[in-house]
């Protein structure tokens, strides 16, 4: 059995994965080690062997012990206990859902059901570092990677709608706050039917622009609204959040040589943890809208094809709908009046799942498997 060290277990990202962990039974199958930054020699959790003692998470000396970590607890940690581990010869397998290692060239993005091979081809090759994609990037490609698979895309522009769990924890509990807060604010108005719709939507405006206003977390009102810059700001006008579309596109692809472009504006609205994303895609020929409902529909196990139709789309293609599951549903699909090769389609998918915690419990298996 691996001994496998988890870190970042009780976080957002780690609680999820440590769900789908038990869900799936994985823990019969590795001997688990949990470690801390903040309560070493705490309870660890009991995951049917009984609750051990928790490690800590910056003891080198303990985590060399360990055949793979699992590393949810965020990059400053990745940078600073990985190189460490390293630098005494820990030649262990290192899982990471954050983006500090990505693009280095001895780390493979990973995300099976789209880059299986590359996944094999790297272990083949002795890759020990393995890291989850960006969630936005993962959900498109879960979504649409039937059609580069088939050689099919020319570019991609993601116009994205991203819930506040991508930020965080305690961003997640701010968008409820500010809820509330409008709520609040207007309550009296809205119990009173005969009340004045425009001295309701003053009344928000105002206290969404107020000082009162709970926005520690997001720095601006999402609640009501929405924020179209996530990440930081890079020299050349795009977000890092952008920027990582076509960077980590391509390297999960495992493409040398020229990049598919893939671009577009990424925009944090009020949903909770789905990602949602309308895509413009150019073919690079005219394939019939069949086909391509097919090839979509038909990549993976969990990509799931919405007709184009009012009532189902509005009933499965939503966040509300998608929440909490693994299927990632991708719909509006049809041509656009731009010409032949041009598609649009949009798809839904929950950034925790398939965009953070599924990729990582399944790299373990597969190192398992081997
Ligand atoms: N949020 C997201 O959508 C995504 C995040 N990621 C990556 O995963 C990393 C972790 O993200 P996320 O899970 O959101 O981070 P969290 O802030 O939820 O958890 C990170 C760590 O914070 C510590 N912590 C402190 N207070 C608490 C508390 N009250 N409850 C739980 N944990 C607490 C825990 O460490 P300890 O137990 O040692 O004290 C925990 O492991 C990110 O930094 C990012 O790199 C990747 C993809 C998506
Ligand atoms: N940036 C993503 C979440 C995230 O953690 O991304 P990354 O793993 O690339 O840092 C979002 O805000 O929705």
């Amino acid at each position: 059995m691996l001994k496998t060290g988890l870190v970042g277990w009780r976080g957002m990202v780690g609680s999820v994965l440590m769900g789908r962990m038990r869900d799936e039974n994985d823990f019969a199958n590795i001997e688990p080690t949990f470690y801390s930054t903040s309560n070493a020699g705490g309870e660890a959790p009991d995951v049917g062997k009984g609750a051990g003692v928790l490690q800590d998470a910056e003891n080198i000396d303990s985590l060399k012990e360990m055949d793979v970590i699992i590393s949810c607890q965020g990059g400053d940690y990745t940078k600073a206990v990985f190189p460490k581990l390293r630098e005494v010869g820990w030649d262990g397998y290192w899982i990471d859902a954050a983006s500090a290692l990505r693009m280095s060239d001895d780390a493979v993005i990973i995300l099976d059901p789209v880059n299986g091979d590359v996944i094999s081809d790297a272990l083949d090759k002795g890759v020990k570092n393995f890291i989850g994609g960006n969630c936005t990037v993962s959900l498109m490609l879960m979504g649409i990677g039937g059609l580069f698979r088939e050689g099919l895309v020319e570019w991609v522009s993601a116009q994205t709608y991203q819930a506040a769990s991508g930020a965080g924890a305690q961003n997640m509990r701010e968008l409820i706050a500010q809820m509330g807060t409008i709520n609040s604010t207007v309550s009296d108005l809205l119990a009173d039917p005969r009340s004045n719709i425009l001295d309701i939507d003053s009344a928000v405006a105002q206290a969404m622009r107020g000082g009162d206003f709970p926005t520690d977390n997001f720095g601006h009102p999402l609640a009501g609204s929405l924020l179209p810059w996530i990440d930081t700001q890079l020299e050349n006008g795009q977000s890092r959040e952008e920027w990582k579309a076509q960077a980590e596109t391509n390297k999960i692809l495992g493409r040398s040589g020229a990049p598919i472009p893939v671009d577009g504006t990424c925009v944090r609205i009020g949903a909770m943890r789905c990602h949602s994303q309308a895509l413009t895609i150019k073919l690079n020929k005219d394939v019939d809208i069949k086909e391509v409902e097919s090839i979509i529909g038909s990549a993976n196990d969990w990509v799931k094809l919405v007709p184009n139709d009012r009532e189902v789309t509005l009933k499965e293609l939503t966040p509300t709908a998608v929440t909490g599951s693994l299927h990632i549903p991708v719909g509006r699909v049809r041509k656009l009046n731009m010409g032949s090769q041009y598609l649009s389609a949009f798809t839904v998918g929950d950034q925790l799942l398939w965009g953070a915690a599924e990729p990582l419990r399944r790299m373990l298996r597969i190192i398992q498997e081997r």
